[in-house]
């Protein structure tokens, strides 16, 4: 005799239906979940897109499923809001050139403090609530990152922004040895200067991204930000692009402004050295990290090689 509560009584049609879709759902995965097993993704993820609580739970998860999937996956993270909630509660001011930070040296405490101390932190908290799989470490860490202080240039006048550099060198060993721990590094974007004497530097966590995604030899690298993806008229809303060649992107670099020149800049750099695609996507939109690896709805705007873009591929 069976007891009451071992009896399965037969599912509603609806739920039936529902776990079909799921189905269906977890099917359409299996060719780019074979495509990706094993390959190498780097992420980057900050902005206005990591602001809201639902936003980072839905990333971490992204996270956790794409390793749980076997990919090897690297977050670099920004922080831009954070670090200007912070200043503000401090009661100082700082102003962006040609999309970067001028950063004097008490701006520069505020950003290594927020970005490798709380926005690192709370970061891996996340993922790691899927598993003891995320690590974090600075540029500044094994020495990851090396940087040089770099300006702007504005209408032809090269102008100085402080604390703010570029990386010139990488040393990726120390991620590599969490990735092949089965780890996740979870990236922040303070380098030391290598002409200074222990001084730290502020970099771009675009560009940052970009740099290591070379370095590690990575499949894709994939930037979310808070627009669609990169717009070829902006603002024009219809617009949008969906792929673009790397010498489309360049030339489309001098028509962008303020915080897309950034993003657009990485991944130029980063197809131009060797990654196969770069991808700018909508972090707006929870798990469009999933969307853009899983399914073949084509979100955001790809840049692939010329050779690439002239053959149609997508
Ligand atoms: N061609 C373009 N396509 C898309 N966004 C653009 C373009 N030119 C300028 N932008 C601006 O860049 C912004 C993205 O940069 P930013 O706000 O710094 O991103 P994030 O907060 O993700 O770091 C967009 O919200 C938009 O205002
Ligand atoms: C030099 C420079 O501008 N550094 C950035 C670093 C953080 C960053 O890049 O954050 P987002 O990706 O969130 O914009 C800054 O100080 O805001």
């Amino acid at each position: 005799m069976f007891s009451e509560s071992a009896v399965r009584r037969p599912a509603d049609p609806a739920t039936v239906r529902a776990a079909h879709d799921k189905a269906a759902t977890l099917v359409e995965a299996l060719p780019w979940l074979e495509r990706f097993r094993d390959a190498l993704v780097v992420v980057k993820y900050g902005g206005n897109a990591m602001t809201e609580r639902e936003l980072q739970v839905a990333f971490a998860q992204d996270i956790a499923f794409l390793r749980l999937a076997g990919l090897r996956v690297v977050v670099v993270h920004g922080g831009g809001p954070q670090i200007k909630a912070m200043l503000t509660r401090l009661g100082m001011r700082s102003e962006f050139k040609g999309g970067l930070r001028v950063t004097t040296p008490e701006v520069m405490d505020v950003v290594r403090m927020v970005l490798t101390g709380q926005v690192g932190r709370e970061l891996v908290a996340l993922i790691n609530q899927h598993g003891p799989m995320a690590v974090g470490l600075s540029g500044e860490d094994g020495a990851l990152f090396g940087a040089r202080r770099r300006g702007v240039v504005i209408d032809g006048v090269e102008e100085d922004i402080g604390l703010v550099g570029e990386v010139i060198q990488v040393d990726p060993s120390a991620v590599e040895d969490l990735l092949a721990a089965g780890r996740v590094p979870v990236v922040s974007t303070v380098a030391p200067d290598l002409d200074g004497d222990g001084q730290v530097l502020n970099v771009n966590a675009d560009t940052a991204a970009a740099a290591l995604a070379v370095a590690l030899g990575a499949r894709k690298l994939v930037i979310l930000t808070d627009v669609e993806g990169v717009y070829a008229d902006w603002p024009d809303r219809d617009s949008l692009l969906s792929q673009i060649s790397l010498s489309g992107a360049r030339d489309l670099l001098t028509r962008v402004d303020e915080g897309m020149i950034p993003k657009l800049e990485a991944c130029c750099q980063a197809v131009e050295q060797g990654i196969p695609q770069a991808h700018v996507i909508d972090g707006r939109q929870p798990h469009s990290l999933l969307l853009e690896v899983f399914t073949s709805a084509g979100i955001g705007t790809m840049i692939v090689p010329d050779s690439v873009a002239s053959q149609g591929v997508s």
